[in-house]
């Protein structure tokens, strides 16, 4: 019952529609007490052999008339009641996703997709069903009941009344004592639902890896698993749930037995007329769907109660990013200066993530960021992108805080680019606008030229129209780094970033795309991180990472001069180069 009071809130803010339907309910109620009244007056009417065509026509067309309404009255109490918990659907589904649109890096690598997918389904279906099914049968059957016992001892007898109620307390105790089971079966079986959602995310995301490794079979077998194991928990659901029905069958079976005996008995020392044994009798009938009502109510709250603690956990957690309400709202330009004394992740205090990192970018210049794998280059990036704002130190961007901007804002003057880069299934036309669905088939031309893609785009079957992503053509490695270059270039950003963003494209191309940024670029500023040092080369200044901390910083000549890690990988990386291009030269000699 306490999920009734958790959604108050909601109910409340709704009191119209439910106040609205429960009226119709309760004319409903009125309405379907009325008929087993005139039945039994009939009843009386035929033993008595006093049939006319006036009592026909009275008793005949009441019953229709009363049923005609009741219909009437049922239809619209119904959909007023469903209306609300489609509702409340709409408005639990909205701030669940928001939730999950606001929340930082770390709650996606504490949840899993399957339970956050499972939590927006099953869960939000589960509440769904009481502010409905919940409510419908809460107070239906109550009305129902008190109507019922009213009209039974009115319009036949208190004390068969009385003697033909006394079971139904048996029917609360069964369910008293089946819902904290039913309750603990539901949660386990929630919680089998969401390992297995994850299960299936997860192997069809790496079906390319379990494939490759040659891993079908065992993944059929522990998915295999994880259905029995999923089988296996509703069945228990199932089992003690198919407990309600039956129980609920011979609570009413024993009251009928009572009417028989102990209504037979009044009818033949004359307390009441067969017609009165009629009405009880259907009367008696109208309590059966009441006790089957409340058996699958205590089963209804239960699951909703689960499903809303769950989704209330996750509504309650906090993003570590806290949003400056009165942030600045202009577009973030100007001179970035970074001073991390100290970050660490917070999932691994133990481990100094970054230290001691002090740099200016001027704006409109670019930075390059190099160093080994691990080192720290992304970690920045992300401190950047205010993926993590727990540091000790500060990132200015036009010599405010980043984190006086609002995220929006801030975010807007940043165009960003990963390695691993996410297509939406739709358009590359759509794909490449996607920050800004208004820019023109030109514009987005004009970005694709820059990131050197231009050229593949119109190889694709429809050209821009080509739809990419889960739902269409593949694209190679390259061909998406680029996609995802030319959509951070459409929006020209004030800062650019390229997080190794161009690892999958040759030397020819990215030598094109550098020129193309170069040129474009002149007054906005640039961040490159990259392991080929071809990419950050012609930077204004060039860090090199070691274990979070800067090793060595300069322009290239500086740190050629230097002698140091950079003048080492240059050397080397010139060197793998040379030799790729003899062979490249000897190949075409031989062919
Ligand atoms: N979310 C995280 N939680 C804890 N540690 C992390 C997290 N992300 C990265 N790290 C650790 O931080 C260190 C720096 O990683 P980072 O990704 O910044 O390196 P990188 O220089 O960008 O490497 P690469 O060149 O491979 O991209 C690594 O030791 C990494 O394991």
């Amino acid at each position: 019952m306490s999920i009734f009071s958790k959604l108050m809130w909601f109910f409340k803010a709704n009191k119209r529609l439910y106040i609205l339907g429960l009226s119709f309910l309760l004319l409903t109620e009125i309405s379907q007490m009325v008929s087993p009244a005139l039945i039994g007056r009939f009843t009386d009417v035929l033993v008595a052999r006093q049939v006319t065509s006036q009592s026909l026509v009275i008793y005949g067309g009441g019953i229709l008339l009363f049923s005609i309404l009741m219909y009437g009255f049922r239809y619209a109490w119904i959909t007023h009641i469903f209306q609300g918990s489609a509702l409340l659907e709409r408005t639990l589904r909205q701030r669940l996703f928001d939730h999950y649109m606001q929340m930082d890096t770390t709650f996606y690598q504490r949840r899993r997709t399957g339970d956050l997918m499972a939590h927006a389904t099953n869960d939000l279906s589960a509440i769904q069903r009481v502010a409905s099914g919940g409510v419908l049968m809460l107070v239906d059957s109550i009305v129902i009941i008190i109507f019922t016992v009213i009209s039974m001892t009115f319009v036949v007898d208190w004390r068969l009344t009385l003697i033909g109620v006394l079971p139904l307390p048996l029917l609360a105790w069964g369910v008293r004592y089946l819902s904290p089971k039913i309750r603990r079966a539901f949660t386990a079986s929630q919680e089998a639902f969401s390992r297995l959602s994850n299960k299936s995310q997860e192997s069809i995301a790496g079906i390319k890896a379990i494939k490759t490794l040659g891993q079908e079979q065992q993944d059929v077998a522990s998915f295999t698993s994880e259905v029995k194991k999923t089988i296996e928990i509703n069945k228990k659901v199932a089992k003690i749930d198919s407990m309600f029905g039956p129980m609920a069958t011979l609570v009413m079976t024993i009251s009928y037995v009572v009417m028989v005996t102990y209504g037979g008995s009044l009818v033949t020392n004359q307390t009441i007329t067969i017609g009165q044994l009629v009405s009880f009798s259907t009367y008696l009938g109208l309590l059966v769907w009441p006790m089957f009502g409340l058996g699958q109510l205590f089963n209804v709250l239960e699951r909703g109660n689960a499903s809303y603690m769950r989704v209330q956990e996750i509504l309650a957690e906090k993003s570590a990013i806290v949003e400056d309400e009165s942030g600045r709202e202009s577009l973030a330009h100007g001179d970035v200066a970074i001073d991390i004394d100290e970050f660490k992740y917070p999932d691994d205090e133990t481990t100094t993530a970054l230290s001691d990192v002090h740099l200016k970018i001027k704006a409109g210049e670019t930075l390059g960021l190099v160093g080994r794998v691990g080192s720290g280059k992304t970690t920045l990036i992300k401190l950047l992108l205010r993926q993590f704002d727990g540091y000790e130190g500060s990132i200015t961007v036009g010599g405010f805080d980043i984190k006086q901007y609002k995220l929006r804002a801030y975010l807007r003057a940043i165009g960003y680019v990963a390695q691993e880069n996410f297509l939406f299934s739709t358009t590359v036309l759509d794909n490449i606008r996607f920050a800004d669905l208004t820019k023109t088939t030109v514009e987005v031309e004009e970005a694709a030229k820059k990131a050197a893609f231009h050229d593949d785009v119109l190889g694709f079957p429809e050209g821009y129209d080509t739809e990419v992503g889960e739902h269409g053509v593949s694209l190679s490695g390259g061909q998406k780094q680029r996609l995802a270059i030319a959509r951070a270039l459409i929006v020209d950003p004030e800062i650019l970033i390229l997080d190794d963003a161009l690892s999958a494209v040759d030397a020819r191309t990215e030598k094109q795309i550098l020129g193309a940024l170069k040129s474009e670029r002149q007054d906005k500023t640039t961040i490159i991180a990259a392991h080929r040092i071809s990419s950050v080369m012609n930077a204004d200044e060039i860090i090199v990472f070691d274990d979070g901390q800067i090793k060595e910083r300069g322009t290239h000549a500086e740190l050629l001069a230097l002698n140091g890690w950079y003048a080492r990988m240059y050397a080397q990386q010139q060197l793998a180069t040379q030799l790729d291009e003899q062979l490249s030269a000897k190949e075409e000699n031989n062919a």
